[in-house]
Parts: structure tokens; C-alpha cells; sequence
């Protein structure tokens, strides 16, 4: 499949609002592609380079490039040159690479050029698309699309389910089980206002501690664990005392969610920071181990011993946990069966001020009679926290003045908007530590795509906690609002830019 193809559908699909029109396009191109090619043309679609980054700065991205007359780029071609690219290191490596990225572009016509340039800087980003996706190549090989949906979940990656049914067709969605070893996104909540609000929006529910730490899922097959992340990396070499742990439960097989965190010895949580890099950090695993340990709660059970328990209600999967699983292996919980009784009500809002006492950051209540639905924002969890922070993504950074200078301080927030760009909410550079400072600095250099000498801009993928004290109303941004008192909270590697808050969201708050 030539580039140009990917490049024209990629122009049609952003061209179009009717979404009937974007599933029809991206189904002619399934048709088109061979299997091997799927998962690239997946990613390039939604904008999303499969090497994440290759190291390309701006400056060389700002070059003009004679464009080539004739498409001939193949999309396995550019996606082979980007490898090299990307694997090009040492001495001289930023002309190396300059040098492959002129004969890449040398190579491609102009409309290819732009989407290569679009693509490698990150402007490309469609957030939806990977639903959109999972329709169109439902349409392009007769599947239901609940069911190429549902493998995907399973499978874990759209691509693989991409290549296989392109290869095999729809008889091959019965690859993609729940299986030990193969990890599914996580189910993930939404918010309530309150605690009541919870109980009146869920009925019989169980209200259980919100940890303030990092989501792991933990699959275990005899002596063999793994553990993922939410966004499925796998992080196991990084946590020995997490998979002892778990080779402790009293199972052969399974998965469980839950979150890893750090807890000083009379089991209050540490900072959350410290539980971050903590997790984020592969070097001296046993000295880190040693000064900081952390330890596994778990409050979900997906699968035991060859059981798929996803369907199953809450009540069912977490009975089967509190048989393999401690009492401090498991978070804790109170069920409310009957909301509506005011001693009940009590009961779940003294429960939560205990939770809040003992230093967690709020509740997560959930539906007694709601499945596992992985990979979805279900309405089955709520969660209660008392401080309203928002999940933003850093569009840019100020470089900063006095104390600051050389370091990239004031950030540029931007809420998520439908078609996966952003809209600016606001700067902010309070709450920053000199350490953040100093690691947003390096972090954000490594996303720069251009730099004026005031402002650098960067590739949307940081995603930032930001507390504030209201919204106000204005007309310099555009989704006509903007923050109030905004101050970070910290940074959150572990949450991809695609589940940053959205505008929609940040204008339900404005009442
Ligand atoms: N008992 C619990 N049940 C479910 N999730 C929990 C629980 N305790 C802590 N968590 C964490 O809270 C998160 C639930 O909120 P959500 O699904 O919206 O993810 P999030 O956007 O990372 O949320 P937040 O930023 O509030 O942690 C989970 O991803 C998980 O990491």
C-alpha cells in the first residue's frame, strides 16, 4: 500500500464530520491493505508514530525538502526508514539523521510530505479514530463491529486484531480471548460529586479506598508473573516485591487490577511522586526496593484458574478474590446494598471520612450487579475525591526569567476536544518544585517540535494533574473558559494524552 493512500484517507476522514462517511473511507482502505500492513497504517491514521519518537528535532522538520513528482513511497517503506532512523545513536547521530530524514522526504511528493511532517510532529493526533477504526475494518471484513471491539479489549492492541482478521477474516475474532499473560486495558470511572450522589446515581453499590498509587494488573500463570500498566507495559523487572507477592496468593492462575503504593511503615501512604518514580524507574532495583518498597492492593479479580470472571457481577468477582487474596492484599470496602437508608448513607459517608483520615485520596463506588468492562469509562464506577483537580495536556512551556532562566517553566494547558486536538485552557508555572522544573525541562525538550526563544511547543503527550480554584469565563482561549488559580499537582506518565480531561468535561463544570 502506497503512502499516498493513507495520506488521502487520513485527509478525508479529518474532512468529513458525517461519521458514517469516516467508517466508509477507513473500510476502502482495510480492503487495500495486506495484513502485515494493518497495525502500521492503524497508527499512522491516528497520527501515532509505532516508534513513538525517532529523535527528529524541529529544526530539521523546519527544512524544505524537494518533494518527488510521483508517489512511490510504500507505507512498510517509511515505516523500515523511520526504524533506522530512529536506531541511529552516538557520535554524528543528529546528521545521520537529518541526512535519512532528507532522503525520506526527498523521496515523497508534497501532500506525502506534509503528512510526514504532520505525523513525525505530532499534529496529526486523532484521538478518535481508533473507534472509528474498529467500525470501518468491521465493514471491511463483515464482522460485527461489538465483536471486533471486544477483541480488541481482549487482544490488547487493534493492530494485531487488525492483521488477523484482514488475513483470516471474521473467524479469527475467536482468537482473542481473556488469556494469562495477555494483558486488556483496565476499566476505568467516571466522577460523582459527592458521596450521595454516587449512592443515588448507582443504587446497591460497595464504596471502597481510592489509593493514591500507580494501577497495575497482575497476571499470574504458576510461578510466572507479569505485570502491566495501565497503558500495558510491562513493567515486572521493575517490582521483585510485587511479584513475590503475588506467587503468595493462594491460586494457580489469574488476574487481578489493583494499584501499587508506596506505604510508610504504619501503612499511610508516601507521597504519590515517590510511588511514581518509584514505578517509573527500571535502575538499582534492589537498592530502590530497599529504601522503598511498595506493595500491591488489589480490588478487581478478571480470571481464575481458566475462568473468564468478566461477566460475572461485582459481588460474584469480588468474592472470588477474597478467597485467593489477604485481607491486606485487598483494598477496603464497605457495600452499601441499600442506599436509600439514611443509616446506610451515614455509615458510607463516615467510611469515606476514614478513608480520608488515613491519608487515601477518596472513594471509588461501584455497581454490586455491574460486569468488568474493560477498556471503558463505565458509569459502574464513580469516584469521590475531595479536591477537583483536572488532567491536562501540556501543548507548550515559557522559558523562565530570574531564578528560572534555562529552565522551561510556564506551562500552556490544553483540555481534549472530540477530534482528539486541544483547546488552550490556561498557563500555569505554581506548584513546580525545582526538581519538576528541572525534569520538565529535559521531558519536555524531548517533545519540542519548534522554539521561538519564548515559547517551545511541543508534542501533546504530557499529561498534568492541575488543581484550581474555579473557572472563569474568557475570550482569549478558545474554548471560552479558563482556569482559575491553576497550580500542578504532578505529572502523569502513566496516563496517556488520549484519556486527558476532555472540554466537554471542563465545561460541565462551569454549572
Ligand atoms: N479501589 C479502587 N478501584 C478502582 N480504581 C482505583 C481504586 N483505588 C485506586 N484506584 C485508581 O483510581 C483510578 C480510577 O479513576 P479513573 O479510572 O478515572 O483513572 P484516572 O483518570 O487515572 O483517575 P485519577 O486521576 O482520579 O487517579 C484507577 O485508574 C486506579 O488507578
Amino acid at each position: 500500500m502506497l503512502l499516498a493512500d493513507v495520506a488521502r484517507i487520513s485527509r478525508e476522514v479529518a474532512g468529513t464530520p458525517a461519521r458514517n462517511e469516516k467508517t466508509a473511507a477507513l473500510a476502502r482502505l482495510f480492503r487495500d491493505a495486506q495484513p502485515s500492513e494493518a497495525p502500521v497504517v492503524i497508527t499512522y491514521l491516528a497520527g501515532r508514530l509505532p516508534q513513538r519518537r525517532i529523535g527528529v528535532g524541529w529544526s530539521t522538520l523546519r527544512e524544505r525538502f524537494e518533494p518527488a513528482a510521483q508517489p512511490r513511497l510504500t507505507v512498510l517503506g517509511v515505516h523500515a526508514a523511520l526504524n533506522r532512523i530512529a536506531a541511529v545513536s552516538g557520535k554524528g547521530a543528529q546528521a545521520r539523521r537529518r541526512d535519512l530524514i532528507g532522503e525520506l522526504m526527498g523521496a515523497a511528493t508534497e501532500p506525502e510530505q506534509s503528512f510526514l511532517l504532520g505525523l513525525i510532529g505530532g499534529e496529526l493526533r486523532q484521538g478518535a479514530l481508533d473507534a472509528l477504526a474498529v467500525e470501518g475494518l468491521a465493514a471491511a471484513v463483515g464482522a460485527p463491529a461489538d465483536d471486533v471491539r471486544r477483541a480488541v479489549m481482549l487482544g490488547g492492541s487493534l493492530g494485531a486484531v487488525a492483521e488477523a482478521l484482514l488475513a483470516r477474516g471474521p473467524d479469527a475474532l475467536t482468537d482473542f480471548r481473556l488469556e494469562v499473560g495477555r494483558p486488556v486495558l483496565p476499566m476505568l470511572a467516571h466522577s460523582a460529586k459527592d458521596v450521595d450522589d454516587a449512592l443515588d446515581r448507582l443504587g446497591p453499590c460497595v464504596l471502597e479506598e481510592k489509593l493514591d498509587g500507580i494501577r497495575v494488573q497482575v497476571h499470574r500463570d504458576g510461578d510466572r508473573v507479569r505485570i502491566f500498566t495501565r497503558t500495558l507495559e510491562d513493567i515486572t523487572d521493575r517490582l521483585p516485591e510485587v511479584v513475590a507477592a503475588a506467587r503468595e496468593l493462594a491460586v494457580d492462575q489469574a488476574i487481578l487490577d489493583g494499584e501499587v503504593i508506596a506505604l510508610d511503615p504504619a501503612g499511610r501512604p508516601r507521597p504519590f511522586q515517590e510511588t511514581a518514580s518509584r514505578v517509573g524507574s527500571r535502575l538499582d532495583v534492589e537498592g530502590q526496593q530497599a529504601t522503598l518498597p511498595v506493595s500491591p492492593v488489589f480490588f478487581d479479580l478478571l480470571a481464575v484458574d481458566g475462568r473468564d470472571l468478566l461477566q460475572l457481577a461485582t459481588t460474584e468477582r469480588h468474592a472470588e478474590l477474597a478467597r485467593i487474596a489477604p485481607e491486606p492484599r485487598r483494598v477496603r470496602r464497605m457495600v452499601a446494598a441499600e442506599p436509600g437508608s439514611p443509616d446506610v448513607r451515614r455509615g458510607a459517608r463516615e467510611f469515606a471520612v476514614g478513608v480520608l483520615d488515613r491519608g487515601h485520596e477518596g472513594v471509588v463506588v461501584k455497581a454490586l450487579d455491574a460486569p468488568y468492562r474493560a477498556g471503558r469509562r463505565g458509569s459502574a464506577w464513580l469516584k469521590v475525591k475531595p479536591v477537583h483537580t483536572l488532567d491536562l495536556v501540556v501543548l507548550g512551556a515559557e522559558w523562565g526569567h530570574g531564578r528560572r532562566t534555562g529552565k522551561l517553566s510556564n506551562l500552556h494547558l490544553g483540555a481534549r476536544r472530540p477530534d482528539g486536538s486541544f483547546a488552550m485552557l490556561g498557563k500555569t508555572f505554581k506548584g513546580l518544585t525545582d526538581s519538576m522544573l528541572a525534569w520538565q525541562t529535559d521531558h519536555l525538550r524531548s517533545l519540542a517540535t519548534d522554539d521561538d526563544g519564548f515559547v517551545v511547543r511541543v508534542r501533546p503527550e504530557l499529561v498534568v494533574e492541575i488543581a484550581f480554584d474555579g473557572l472563569q469565563r474568557s475570550t482569549r482561549y478558545p474554548a471560552g473558559v479558563t482556569l482559575r488559580f491553576a497550580r500542578v499537582v504532578r505529572f502523569r506518565e502513566d496516563k496517556p494524552a488520549t484519556e486527558s480531561d476532555t472540554v466537554e468535561t471542563v465545561l460541565g463544570l462551569l454549572g
